[in-house]
């Protein structure tokens, strides 16, 4: 979904090829994970030859039930964790670690309390761009921030915003630095319905400038299908796979009233909820117990015993 106006922040940054990433396809090549189990004997397998191409500046949402590997996939695509098998490529080059290529969003917000907004935004882009003096980094770091519609925050702690302002500065922090790709962790979850709808659309807006690949994970349809240009629909673990790729093929921009009226709406939220009600199952050891139980309120009405 896309804003019809340029706000005026936009119309008066500077040109938009400053801010394109220069490339960002990601791959993920038959990548397998596996965790000691619950019980101490052995190893449990999260999910099984996962592949996944996202084409430079492309969106693609994961969905797929609680405990699936959602998480995991975007940790080991990050860098924060390691594949048992296969591997991760950003522009053809393996992932060996975290980088500031790939930022993550998490929907914790993971913002460092002791700094202001401003500063939380202004260390990551000197960490990104070292060449660039006191002056230059802090032209950039307000342009971001007012792009997120934070011009007037920049002195708050995290403490003293919102869940949607401390999100936004979340998201103003991953754009700044320019990542091939921006990892998104369920960024909205903590959000009221309202606000989130304003950050979704920012977030595009932002998207729109930046030029970067996205890969999110969520359980939200509504948000996924709005976003997104792709979709992975993951089977439940252990030893989940994604099941079908689903082309979200509405034009863009996209609006949420314009959506409500598309029968293309209608019918990918119907096949995606299908696939979703399909593989609804009992939690397995593989669950956070407490997490899993409010994920699967009725599975036993769900599934024999
Ligand atoms: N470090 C770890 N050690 C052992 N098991 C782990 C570890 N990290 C995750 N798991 C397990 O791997 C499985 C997948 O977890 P993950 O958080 O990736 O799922 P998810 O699909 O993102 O779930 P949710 O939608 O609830 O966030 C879960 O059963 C989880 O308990």
């Amino acid at each position: 979904m896309q804003l019809e106006m340029p706000t005026p922040e936009l119309q008066s940054a500077p040109p938009a090829e400053a801010d394109q990433s220069s490339d960002g396809q990601l791959s993920v090549r038959e990548a397998s994970k596996f965790f000691p189990s619950l019980t101490g004997d052995g190893e449990v397998c999260v999910f099984r030859d996962v592949s996944l191409d996202i084409a430079n500046g492309e969106f693609v949402s994961i969905i797929g039930h609680s405990g699936c590997g959602k998480s995991t996939l975007l940790n080991i695509i990050a860098g924060f964790d390691q594949p048992t098998s296969g591997e991760i490529l950003v522009d053809g080059k393996k992932v060996l670690g975290p980088g500031l290529d790939r930022m993550v969003v998490f929907q914790s917000f993971a913002l460092m309390p002791w700094m202001s907004a401003f500063d939380n935004v202004r260390v990551a882009v000197r960490s990104a761009f070292p060449s660039w003096d006191s002056k230059q980094v802090a032209q950039h770091t307000t342009r971001y921030l007012n792009l997120m519609g934070l011009s007037d925050i920049g002195k708050k702690m995290p403490a003293h915003l919102s869940g949607g302002m401390r999100q936004r500065v979340g998201l103003a922090r991953a754009f700044a630095v320019q990542p091939k790709a921006l990892l998104l962790d369920e960024p909205f979850a903590q959000i009221d319905a309202l606000t989130r709808g304003s950050i979704q659309d920012e977030l595009v807006r932002m998207w729109d400038v930046a030029g970067a690949t996205v890969c999110m994970v969520t359980h939200d349809v509504d948000e996924a299908i709005l976003l997104s240009d792709r979709i992975a629909l993951m089977t439940n673990g252990p030893e989940a796979r994604i099941a079908e790729i689903v082309d979200i093929n509405i034009p863009r921009p996209r609006t949420r009233e314009q959506l409500i009226e598309s029968e293309d709406y209608m019918r990918l939220r119907t096949r995606i909820l299908r696939f979703l009600i399909d593989h609804n199952r009992r939690p397995t050891a593989l669950d956070d117990t407490a997490h899993a139980m409010q994920a699967y309120p009725h599975s036993d009405e769900n599934q024999p015993d």
